[in-house]
């Protein structure tokens, strides 16, 4: 009995001390666990070995554990100027040469980085960070191909889990070859030449369109110009890639589609950036539920509205190459059961192809309308604020004929014409390149030495364009809005194209009075053709003489592979003149000998074969969307100081609460309205 009594009274006691010793316990295994880390990842600094007559990579100072993580964070504060971590990794850029590397938490806290080799992308430098702005090192990273240096699929896998849920991949995300290469064959033919042109008039519409309502506001009215730019481009990828006119630009209210894609951008970068996934974050996970239902609002749009408008217009006919029609062939042949009008259930479990057409359409909606927006804004606020630039263009548009009749003079094939519109938006393409950094996500399969950097094997390696972009060393004056650096450039351009287009004249009659049969189709003149990059950038290139490229279902043509041959050679010679550019200005020293202008530094599209695909239908909208509105509308900044544009790195570089213009009517003498 008195046994049984002693025993009651242990248990509550031993109950007791345990609960005490808990905080004792556990902090002295989250610091058991804290040393751990610091030893081993002291270790692993110990074991990275550069490749011999490489140089390592320098690290920018770090906080113990957090790494860089705080400075990656920072956003642009009240009156700064600029994104403030994009500052912050172009100051480390200029510092250590355009090459560091960045310690994130997730390097030492993924299993791979707590060196119990469960995973974490492999290679040695699992989880790991390597940041570009060395033209050379850039070149030489994107020559080095698909098979050593991928995207990361760590990276647009959270871009995948916001486009569509069950995430799939789409022509951005998808890291597999065959399944990248093959979409992109399939979808380049949306962008070749007659397209573009086609597209350049819907541009121009939907331009004509803006003005007129801006023009219907009142002789001078401050707007918000990234708005207005952001419902110009939706309705023009809307209109010319997906024959859906979503009428942003005449709607008076706030367009939800708009509302919604821009949340989906932002809960993208929100999520790349956080410490923790929501999971393991319980805090988080209201916010991670009502950023769910948001992305889930946007998928019922696109499965219920667009996708069954686009599917209801039946099999696209041979002839039609648009990019709705790409798309339904694609989700065609991944199906192989035919095209369903109704995404969802069976259709989507058959072979996943309409799960894919659908975060191909989301993803082709969100590149096709946002970067050209905002890219668009910066252009019309770098010419607000150079008031010289903007009435040289005016002078130009008049020379051309196009101010007094936009409508009909100005056309894709007269783009040549106009050097100085040329020379703008590349420079505030230079300036504020809509995908600043990263711009591409690469994952090292092996070590590599680029530009004599040794980077090792399962680092991440980050594009920084926006510091390559205004490296004092590459760019004389580097933050200054100066189009005219771009004239020598702009002009030589101009006649290589005119001698390629001859070149391809002379072939082509010799062709015919051979008697051959006409071949590949070719590019030239101003403007490009489907598979040259708006710098001259090589993609890989469809072949349309291929029908089965155009159906997407062999993905190991040859064609694609000449074309990705040919991108190498281009890089390689792309390095070699970047690493002789950087070299120079290195021996320049002083930023006033830095040359004026480095076409090879010069990449808001990207490079190589995963670049841009819709850079040429950008270029155009730019232009089309620049003429047209200086035709009609003189830009001048508000005067207020509130209103000064600050720049904000997302998923895209955007200005921070809108950026707000005063548009005051030209005079336009006896010419015709807008409308
Ligand atoms: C000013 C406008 C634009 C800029 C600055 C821009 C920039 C870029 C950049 C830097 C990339 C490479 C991304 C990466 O490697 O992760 C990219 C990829 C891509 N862009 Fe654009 N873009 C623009 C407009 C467009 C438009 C209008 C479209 C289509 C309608 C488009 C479609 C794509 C696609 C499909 C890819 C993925 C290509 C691939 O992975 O093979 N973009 N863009």
């Amino acid at each position: 009995m008195r046994h049984h009594h002693e025993r009651e009274r242990l248990f509550p006691q031993l109950f007791a001390r345990l609960q005490a010793a808990v905080p004792y316990v556990s902090t002295a295994l989250v610091g058991l666990l804290v040393l751990y880390i610091l030893l081993w990842n002291a270790a692993k600094a110990r074991r990275r070995r550069a490749v011999p007559g490489a140089k390592e990579l320098p690290v920018p100072p770090a906080l113990p554990l957090l790494g860089h993580w705080l400075a990656l964070r920072a956003r642009g504060r009240g009156s700064e100027p600029g994104d403030t971590h994009l500052r912050t990794l172009r100051r480390w850029a200029e510092a250590h040469g355009g090459a560091f590397r960045l310690l994130l938490p997730r390097a030492w806290l993924l299993p791979g980085g707590l060196g119990l080799g469960l995973g974490g992308g492999g290679g040695r430098a699992a989880g790991e960070v390597v940041v570009l702005s060395d033209p050379a090192a850039v070149h030489a990273l994107l020559a080095l191909g698909e098979d050593v240096a991928p995207k990361s699929t760590a990276y647009y896998r959270s871009l995948e889990q916001v486009l569509h849920s069950p995430p799939a991949p789409s022509l951005l995300t998808s890291t597999a070859a065959a399944q990248w290469r093959a979409a992109r064959r399939s979808l380049l033919f949306a962008f070749s030449r007659s397209e573009l042109e086609q597209d350049f008039e819907v541009a121009k519409a939907k331009a004509l369109s803006l003005a007129s309502v801006v023009l219907g506001l009142g002789p001078g009215v401050v707007l918000d110009v990234d708005d207005a730019a952001l419902r110009l481009s939706l309705d023009v990828a809307g209109l010319s890639k997906l024959g859906y006119d979503f009428q942003a630009v005449e709607a008076t209210g706030q367009v939800l589609l708009l509302r919604l894609l821009g949340e989906v951008a932002e809960e993208w970068d929100a999520r790349r950036r956080r410490l923790l996934p929501a999971w393991a974050a319980p805090w988080l996970l209201d916010s991670a539920a009502e950023a769910s239902s948001k992305c889930r609002i946007l998928q019922d749009f696109i499965e219920g509205e667009l996708w069954e408008d686009i599917a209801s217009r039946g099999p696209p006919p041979p002839e039609d190459i648009t990019l709705a029609a790409q798309i339904v062939r694609l989700c065609h042949s991944l199906n192989r059961g035919g095209v369903s009008a109704r995404p969802s259930g069976a259709a989507a479990a058959g072979g996943g192809g309409v799960a894919r057409a659908l975060c191909e359409l989301t993803a082709q909606l969100l590149l096709g309308h946002e970067p050209v927006g905002h890219s668009l804004a910066w252009a019309l606020g770098c010419l607000a604020r150079n008031r010289a630039a903007q009435d040289k263009l005016v002078a130009e548009l008049k020379r051309e004929g196009v101010y007094d009749a936009p409508h009909t003079a100005l056309t894709w094939t007269m783009l040549h014409r106009l050097p100085f519109l040329d020379c703008c938006v590349r420079e505030a393409l230079r300036l504020y390149p809509a995908q600043p950094c990263p711009a591409t996500v690469r994952q090292l399969n092996k070590d590599v030495v680029l530009a004599g950097w040794s980077v090792p094997a399962g680092a991440e390696v980050w594009v920084d364009v926006h510091a390559m972009h205004r490296n004092p060393q590459l760019w004389r004056d580097p933050d200054r809005f100066n189009p005219e650096r771009w004239a020598e450039h702009v002009a030589a351009r101009r006649q290589a194209a005119e001698a390629e287009a001859a070149g391809a004249a002379a072939a082509a009659s010799k062709g015919q009075a051979q008697g051959k049969k006409g071949g590949k189709r070719q590019g030239g003149g101003e403007g490009g053709a489907a598979g040259t990059g708006y710098d001259g950038m090589h993609t890989v290139e469809p072949d349309p003489s291929d029908a089965v490229a155009a159906t997407g279902t062999d993905e190991t043509r040859a064609s694609g592979a000449a074309g990705a041959d040919r991108h190498q050679d281009a890089a390689a010679a792309a390095a070699a003149a970047a690493a002789a550019a950087s070299s120079s200005a290195a021996a320049g020293g002083e930023a006033s000998e830095a040359p004026l202008c480095s076409p090879l530094a010069f990449m808001p599209f990207g490079s190589g074969p995963r670049s841009c695909l819709g850079q040429q239908l950008a270029a155009a909208e730019l232009k089309a969307a620049l003429a047209v509105l200086l035709c009609f509308l003189a830009l001048e900044p508000t005067g207020d100081p509130a209103d000064e544009p600050r720049p904000a790195a997302g998923l895209f570089l955007r200005p921070a609460g809108g950026l707000h213009l005063l548009l005051v009517h030209r005079q336009r003498g006896q010419r015709a309205g807008a409308a």
